[in-house]
């Protein structure tokens, strides 16, 4: 039986005949153990249908449209982004039944799922192993008995979480008080007891009301509405005005929960020991058996079956039959993994070149054998997350529109884009270049791309970037761009395919170009149908692309990032979308601060108008339709470099503001620009 088998879950069982008997339970356990893991390599749609198999609907035909012949972005309930599926919105269905995670885990992109106002009952299903979930919502259901105390572990990306009205009993985990991003938590109705844990950090929302928690109010939420609160007798202290006799931590012990008999404890303990003991057994026999087959591994490039992302792609390395003839014919001085270029009469290297010393080398096998993810399809070809063994993340962008540049010049160029080093860059770790397949490989940005935090959380409940984080990414971008126009002056357009979804956003929201320097290597048919540059007004006009070109692109960005519209949605007539953008802007802008013309998800924007109105006009010089007029990219990111997050003090506010309205018209002296 091998390892890899094994992991894909369906180990012929006549095969494990051959192991010693001693060996059969604990291989049994371990095939029970990888049988209950997710079923990796689902479609969204697979995944659906498989989880729908464990429900119950009450509601006559309330998911008809669930239907494997459609995509599942049309599902009744299902939520997409750019053909993902992002959550599951399952209200008012009357739906029972259990609640398959192991299914959900199919979904690689899922972020939020509610099942609010439904019949689940039963305790609360294992969310955990869905673990990239943003908020989860189960209110007014009749789950009920203990939640685990480890049941949120993991969860880091948990900010909501909605059990209100259920039937759970016991202590509130502490894994759900101390998750780092939990933002709203909603208990009410139910029968928790015992105290009120620290949470780690102030909640924007908060509701405890009606059950039957006790003892001392923690400090941290001692300044809290008293309704959140409310029907639980047992507690005492601020914001309530129900004193406590006792300081904090020593309440008598009646007000405590009541501590467990230890004697209840032992066959725990017991379990707990013999679960490790088995764990640790079954990890021993999966590195032995891992260890055999490392052994017996072929070299590389002969592995038969695909791999995840062979699998998902069918990407290949250069036929193996032909490699080994090149090789033989190369004697023994040929080197491993290089073979004759039978087209061009060079050598072509069948490994992946890296354009960074500081990059620990991996094989472009370890890539082909990672578990992938497709992140999207853009113009080029698709973009796929893949998890090397090590656990670090990389992406892997399959190039299909590529000139024919020969290999040599490939390389060239990727070697040159390859020494750009900037804060705001994504850098090329490495690539493949085979005549039929080449692959640019990046890191994974963990945020994804600004146009989905832009466009594609508000669904889901997430609050959208606020006009700080806005001015952040714009800056970075602005960075980024000028030092591309710095240190690539050969090229028309040095980014050339600059848009939001071209953006990535790093845990700390600093942005990161990628796609950039890529003009001269892509078709030439196929750049003037996909690549930004070529809408840009000049090249729709005069068929020219010049060095201004990629501040129109960044124009675009600023007033998407402003508005909060994408705008291919603004798409009515061919490719004038992004014109189109710019016109409604500059139809709906008179100079002044106009709420309707702004994102409203950009959150709190008292103060800080003044700057933002800044900002659009930076935005429309960009888009100036005569390049000659436009903006030079110096100039641009030298007014966006003076803007700042608000305004140092009322009086400064008012008279920037009034300076960047036009002091002397009346639309600059409106009530509106004032009450502002
Ligand atoms: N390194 C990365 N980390 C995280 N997400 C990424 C990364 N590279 C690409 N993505 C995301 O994957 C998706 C597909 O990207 P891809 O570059 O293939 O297409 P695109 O940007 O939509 O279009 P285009 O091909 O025109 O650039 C996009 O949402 C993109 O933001």
């Amino acid at each position: 039986v091998t390892l890899s088998s094994f992991s894909r879950g369906y180990a012929p069982l006549m095969q494990v005949r051959s192991f010693d008997a001693m060996m059969v339970p604990v291989v049994s356990l371990l095939l029970l153990f990888l049988l209950s893991t997710p079923i990796h390599g689902l479609s969204d749609s697979e995944a659906i249908i498989r989880f729908k198999k464990s429900l119950v609907v009450g509601q006559p035909n309330a998911l008809a449209s669930w239907d494997d012949k459609t995509p599942p972005c049309t599902w009744a309930g299902v939520l997409c982004n750019r053909g993902s599926v992002w959550g599951l919105q399952m209200e008012n269905l009357e739906l029972s039944g259990s609640i398959d995670i192991d299914a959900l885990a199919g979904l690689t992109s899922l972020r939020t799922l509610s099942f609010m106002n439904n019949k689940f009952g039963g305790p609360l299903p294992e969310f955990k192993k869905l673990s990239a979930l943003k908020s989860l919502y189960l209110s007014n259901n009749q789950f009920e008995g203990e939640i685990p105390m480890n049941a949120f572990e993991g969860m880091g990306w948990l900010k909501k979480i909605y059990l209100a009205q259920n039937k759970f009993t016991g202590e509130i985990p502490i894994s759900m008080a101390t998750l780092p991003k939990l933002l709203e938590l909603r208990v009410d109705g139910n029968q928790f007891t015992g105290k009120i844990p620290e949470f780690e950090h102030k909640l924007h929302m908060l509701n405890l009301s009606n059950n039957a928690f006790i003892g001392h109010i923690p400090e941290i939420l001692s300044m809290m509405d008293p309704k959140v609160f409310q029907g639980n007798k047992g507690l005492c202290g601020k914001p309530l005005e129900t004193a406590c006799d006792t300081p904090i931590n020593e309440l008598p012990p009646q007000l405590e929960a009541p501590p467990k008999p230890s004697s209840s404890r032992t066959p725990l303990v017991i379990m707990a020991v013999v679960t490790v003991l088995m764990v640790v057994i079954i990890i021993g026999v999966i590195i032995l058996v891992n260890r055999k087959n490392k052994n017996k591994q072929p070299p590389l490039g002969l592995e038969t079956k695909p791999s995840s992302l062979q699998k998902k792609t069918g990407i290949r390395e250069a036929d193996q039959s032909r490699r080994d003839r090149q090789q033989s014919s190369h004697g023994n001085g040929s080197r491993r993994g290089k073979k004759m270029d039978t087209s061009g009469g060079g050598v072509e290297n069948t490994k992946l070149s890296f354009l960074r010393e500081d990059r620990k080398r991996f094989e472009l096998q370890d890539l082909l054998k990672a578990s992938a993810e497709i992140l999207g399809s853009g113009c080029f070809g698709a973009s796929y997350k893949a998890v090397l063994s090590s656990g670090v993340s990389m992406v892997v962008k399959r190039f299909k529109q590529m000139n024919n540049e020969g290999r040599e010049e490939f390389q060239e160029h990727m070697n040159r884009l390859g020494r750009l080093r900037h804060n705001n860059l994504l850098p090329i770790v490495a690539y493949y270049y085979r005549k039929e397949e080449k692959l640019l490989v990046c890191d994974f940005a963990e945020r994804g791309s600004l146009a989905v935090n832009l466009h594609g959380n508000q669904s889901l409940g997430t609050p959208s970037l606020d006009w700080p984080t806005r001015l952040k990414v714009v800056k970075g971008v602005a960075r980024g761009l000028l030092y591309l126009h710095q240190d690539l002056p050969g090229l028309m357009a040095p980014h050339g395919h600059l848009k939001s979804s071209n953006v990535l956003l790093t845990k700390n929201f600093e942005p990161l170009l990628t796609d950039y320097g890529l003009i001269p290597m892509i078709d030439q048919m196929k750049a003037q149908e996909h690549m930004v540059a070529y809408k840009s007004p000049e090249y729709l006009q005069h068929r020219r692309v010049t060095k201004k070109t990629d501040v129109w692109g960044l124009g675009i960005l600023i007033l998407e990032i402003l508005t909060g519209k994408f705008p291919a949605n603004n798409l009515q007539n061919g490719n004038k979308n992004e014109e189109d953008l710019v016109s409604w802007v500059n139809l709906g802008f008179q100079g002044v601060w106009a709420p309707s013309l702004f994102d409203k998800e950009m959150g709190k924007t008292s103060h800080c108008e003044g700057q933002i109105v800044s900002l659009l006009k930076i935005g429309l010089s960009c888009c100036e339709p005569d390049v000659e007029k436009r903006l030079e990219i110096g100039a641009a990111v030298e007014k966006i470099e003076e803007l700042k997050e608000q305004q140092g003090d009322s009086e400064d506010f008012y008279s920037t503001y009034v300076s960047e309205t036009d002091g002397r018209s009346s639309k600059g002296a409106s009530t509106e620009s004032i009450n502002v």
